[in-house]
């Protein structure tokens, strides 16, 4: 992270990465051979985000509010139902070919869980090796070598792990190892989707560090996706914050830890701990009514507005609150923000907030039944893409 994390790093250039209204939405199909589209999964549902060359944009929000769709979209693993995704330029979805080949080996993906990512059968040695090889790197089988050995030495694995196998290793090595397997190819872009949260607390800062390590040595750009908003506080730049498929709230990552502003983020922020005992005992904890709405069929007007503590009749509930600058740099999508800010409104306790609710709160599949019922997994599965 540079030492101020709103100064432009590449003042001139253009964004590495830049996402204009991408949506992802996921057909939802019943019938016996799954022909009938009942509704659409909006797991992505129209999100703008630029990353500056060599900074990270920390993304986070709680499981299924489209994180990791959004991730696989950019990297065109996912194909978006709206919106583009710009590389370095150019539009992703204009690449077919050797230049989309090309563009993949430049964005590379490390995952949560590296012992499903990396095939059992393969030791170290020929899981490095191999996508050098796809893609015609390294030069001839002395080259390979030279290069495993430096990737190794990079990630701070011994030369004697070459001829093991995934399962030898402990979590936070394994990690190491998807790590060199990502950036062998000498990526621009590194999509980090959860990358220590399957891993040991006192091994997670241990991999963080070795990101920024590897970012600084070989001036990576990261988009890092977690669900704890204390994995990516240290790493970022910019962080982004997602709820049922859109940006609720996009800052300078300092800024965004000092003060909130969207009452989402508050209540993610709200749920960390401070080490300090005496702050921690005064900390504001913010306990959201209710589960998070299916994105199937999602809340009218504010999507947050069902759990909301700040609500206000009828405007949350009617009008969709656009992503705007509230100071530079500090995107909000939140009709009060300024108000909650100011200590101009004050929040409600979960009691109060389903009270408010009423009648008013949609019962699941109310709106859509089938949607819903198939969305919560209490009816026919759904054939998932
Ligand atoms: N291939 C698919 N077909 C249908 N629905 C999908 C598919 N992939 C994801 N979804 C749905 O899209 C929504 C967003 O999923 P996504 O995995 O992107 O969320 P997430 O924030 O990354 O959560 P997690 O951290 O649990 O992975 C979820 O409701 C999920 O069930």
């Amino acid at each position: 992270m540079t030492a101020d994390a709103s100064a432009p790093r590449t003042q001139g250039q253009e964004p590495l990465l830049q996402v204009r209204g991408l949506k992802v939405h996921f057909p939802i199909k019943r019938g016996i051979v799954f022909d009938r589209t009942v509704g659409h999964v909006r797991a992505v549902d129209g999100v703008d985000l630029t990353i500056e060359r060599g900074a990270t944009y920390g993304l986070v929000g709680e499981s299924g509010c489209g994180k990791s769709t959004l991730g696989r979209a950019i990297l065109r693993l996912e194909e978006p139902t709206a919106g583009e995704v710009i590389f370095d330029g150019t539009d992703v979805a204009s690449l077919k070919g050797e230049p989309l080949r090309h563009m993949r080996q430049r964005m590379q993906m490390v995952f949560q869980d590296p012992l499903g990512s990396l095939d059992p059968r393969q030791n170290v040695e020929s899981l490095l090796s191999e996508p050098l090889r796809a893609h015609g790197l390294g030069g001839g089988k002395a080259g390979i070598a030279e290069k495993i050995r430096t990737l190794l030495d990079a990630v701070g694995l011994p030369s004697a792990a070459l001829r093991r196998y995934p399962h030898e290793f402990s979590g936070g090595q394994r990690q190491r190892i998807g790590i060199a397997r990502a950036v062998a190819l000498e990526p621009d872009l590194l999509i980090a989707d959860e990358p220590v949260s399957a891993l040991d607390v006192s091994v997670q800062a241990q991999v963080l560090n070795l990101l920024e390590e590897l970012q600084e040595r070989l001036g990576l750009t990261y988009l890092v996706i977690a669900h704890d908003l204390a994995v990516v506080r240290h790493i970022s730049d910019v962080v982004g914050v997602m709820y049922l498929g859109s940006l609720v709230e996009q800052a300078p990552a300092d800024d965004l830890y000092e003060q909130p502003l969207h009452p989402y983020t508050r209540s993610l922020m709200s749920a960390v701990p401070v080490p300090d005992p005496v702050v921690e005992e005064t900390r504001e904890r913010i306990l959201l009514a209710g589960d998070l709405p299916s994105p199937a069929n999602p809340p009218s007007g504010c999507r947050f507005h069902t759990r909301c503590p700040w609500r206000q009749e009828t405007r949350c509930d009617d009008e969709v609150p656009v992503l705007r600058e509230l100071a530079p740099g500090r995107l909000v999508s939140c009709h009060w923000a300024e108000e909650i800010r100011d200590g101009v409104l004050h929040p409600k306790s979960p009691e109060e907030v389903a009270a408010s609710m009423g009648a008013s709160v949609r019962a699941p599949g109310a709106e859509n039944p089938e949607t819903d019922a198939l969305v919560q997994g209490v009816d026919e599965p759904i054939e998932r893409r």
